[in-house]
This record gives structure tokens, C-alpha cells and sequence, in this order.
């Protein structure tokens, strides 16, 4: 673990920054260790994200890692066993997603203007073609982020019981979630609300969010079955690599 800059191929005209969130505990997984340092296909899930937005081609200047502030430690233990020399900043999160994005955020403080995507550390298989379209996106349009149509039927509960959602008007929205450095600080100097989930609805009330087509295959680990499914689609090899 350092602080120097990733190394990049074809660098973008803008600078890039990434935030990696992985400052949960984890309670859906229901595991002592938090799912995040789990192993996926022999190494740290974290470790597989983290690779995903080192990859050159992407030319990300920095990349800051969050962590809950209880287990920097247990990072420290992963990046000697496994020998992660990714270069990468690490910084302690908060109680809440928010916070820990917000604790990403301060560490750019003195960064150039550019884009910087959040992304959750718990998608470890996300396509470097989701992710370079969001930021392309988010150059062009100040805010997007990666969603797709949802494959089931949904229902919206009501006093009366439930009714059937138009799904053709829902989208399920994933990470990364990319925005104008600038628009996302200024998001994040105001006040956390109960109704945030992700990053878009920190930021709609101040820029409209473009939305990116993302990828089944970038599934988000949350409980016990998704880390077969992940491991299934690893195996699969260049099914996620593309
Ligand atoms: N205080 C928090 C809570 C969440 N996250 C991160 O946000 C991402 C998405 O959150 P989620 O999947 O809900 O992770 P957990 O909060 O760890 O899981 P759970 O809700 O089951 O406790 C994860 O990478 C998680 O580590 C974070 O950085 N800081
Ligand atoms: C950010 C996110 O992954 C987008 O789908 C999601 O909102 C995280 O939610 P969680 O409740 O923290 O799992």
C-alpha cells in the first residue's frame, strides 16, 4: 500500500480519481470478517475490485481505498499475504456509506479538477467497459452511473396490499457512479439524509444524473450466495473481462 500514482497507458485528458468503498461491516453476510476481505476465488474480494480500477488503460491518477477504521489493519495483513503492491491511499470510513465517501472525498482535497467515480469495494467483477462509459459520461454530463432493466417482475406495497410497477420505467442501479469532482464535493458539504442509498441520490437535487448501461455480471456482494455466483462467473474467465 502507497500513495504514488497509478501507472496509465493512454492517460484521458482529465484527470480521474476513484473512491473504493469498502467501509461496511457486512451484517447481510453474517460472517466475522467483513465481506469485503472474504476470499473469491483465492484472494481478497477487495483485492479484485481494487485491480479492476487499477487496469492502465482506465488512466486513474488516484485511487483511495475506504476502509471501516477497526480494520486497517486487517488490510495491512491482505497486502503483505497476497503481495498487493497496487498503488492506492487508504483512509477510515464512517458509520454509514455516506460517511465513508465523504471520508474519500476529503482526502481530494487538493486534487486537479476531473472525475472521479465512487465504487462499492463489495463489486468485484465489474467490465472495464462499464466502468470507462461512465466516466466518459460523467465528462460529458457532470453526473452518471451504471443501471440496468430489472429482470423481474416488481411490485409496489400499499395500504390495500400491492401493486404491479411498470419495470420498463425502473432501472436497478449499480456502481460505479461517476461524477464532476467538483458537483460531488458540493453534494457532500450538505446535510445526510435517512433516504440516501448510493451517490446519484446525494447529488440529483443539485445535477440531473445520466444514466449508463451497466452489466448483470456486476453483481454486488451482499449475502451468501453471491459470492458462488461471483465465483461461477469468474471462472468463466474472459466473461468479465470485457
Ligand atoms: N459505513 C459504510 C457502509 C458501507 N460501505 C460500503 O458501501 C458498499 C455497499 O454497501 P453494502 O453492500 O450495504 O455493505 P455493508 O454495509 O458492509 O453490508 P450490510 O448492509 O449487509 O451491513 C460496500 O462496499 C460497503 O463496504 C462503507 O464504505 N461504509
Ligand atoms: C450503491 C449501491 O450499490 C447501488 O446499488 C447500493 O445502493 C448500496 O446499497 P446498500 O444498502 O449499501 O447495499
Amino acid at each position: 500500500m502507497n500513495e504514488s500514482r497509478l501507472p496509465t497507458s493512454s492517460a484521458p485528458q482529465y484527470p480521474r480519481y476513484a473512491i473504493i468503498v469498502a467501509g461496511g461491516s457486512g451484517t447481510r453476510m453474517g460472517t466475522d470478517r467483513p465481506k469485503q476481505f472474504l476470499e473469491l476465488a483465492g484472494e481478497p474480494v477487495l483485492l479484485h475490485t481494487l485491480r479492476r480500477f487499477a487496469a492502465p488503460a482506465l488512466g486513474i491518477r488516484e485511487l483511495i481505498l475506504v476502509l471501516p477504521a477497526e480494520q486497517l489493519g486487517t488490510w495491512q495483513e491482505l497486502c503483505g499475504q497476497y503481495g498487493i503492491s497496487i498503488p492506492h491511499t487508504v483512509v477510515a470510513g464512517g458509520a454509514t456509506r455516506w460517511a465513508s465517501v465523504r471520508a474519500g472525498l476529503n482526502q481530494l482535497a487538493g486534487a486537479d479538477p476531473g472525475v472521479v467515480a465512487v465504487h462499492d469495494g463489495v463489486r468485484p467483477l465489474t467490465p472495464p467497459g462499464v466502468i470507462e462509459a461512465t466516466y466518459q459520461a460523467a465528462r460529458n454530463h457532470g453526473a452518471a452511473v451504471a443501471a440496468v432493466v430489472p429482470k423481474d417482475s416488481v411490485r409496489n406495497l400499499s395500504q390495500q396490499g400491492s401493486y404491479a410497477l411498470n419495470r420498463a420505467r425502473l432501472r436497478l442501479v449499480q456502481t460505479p457512479q461517476c461524477f464532476d469532482l467538483d458537483l460531488l464535493r458540493r453534494a457532500y458539504q450538505l446535510p445526510e439524509l435517512s433516504t440516501f442509498t448510493d451517490d446519484a441520490s446525494v447529488v440529483e437535487d443539485l445535477h440531473p444524473i445520466s444514466l449508463v448501461e451497466g452489466d448483470y455480471r456486476n453483481l454486488k456482494i451482499t449475502t451468501p450466495e453471491d459470492l458462488f455466483v461471483a465465483e461461477a462467473l469468474l471462472r468463466m474467465r474472459d466473461s468479465v473481462t470485457d
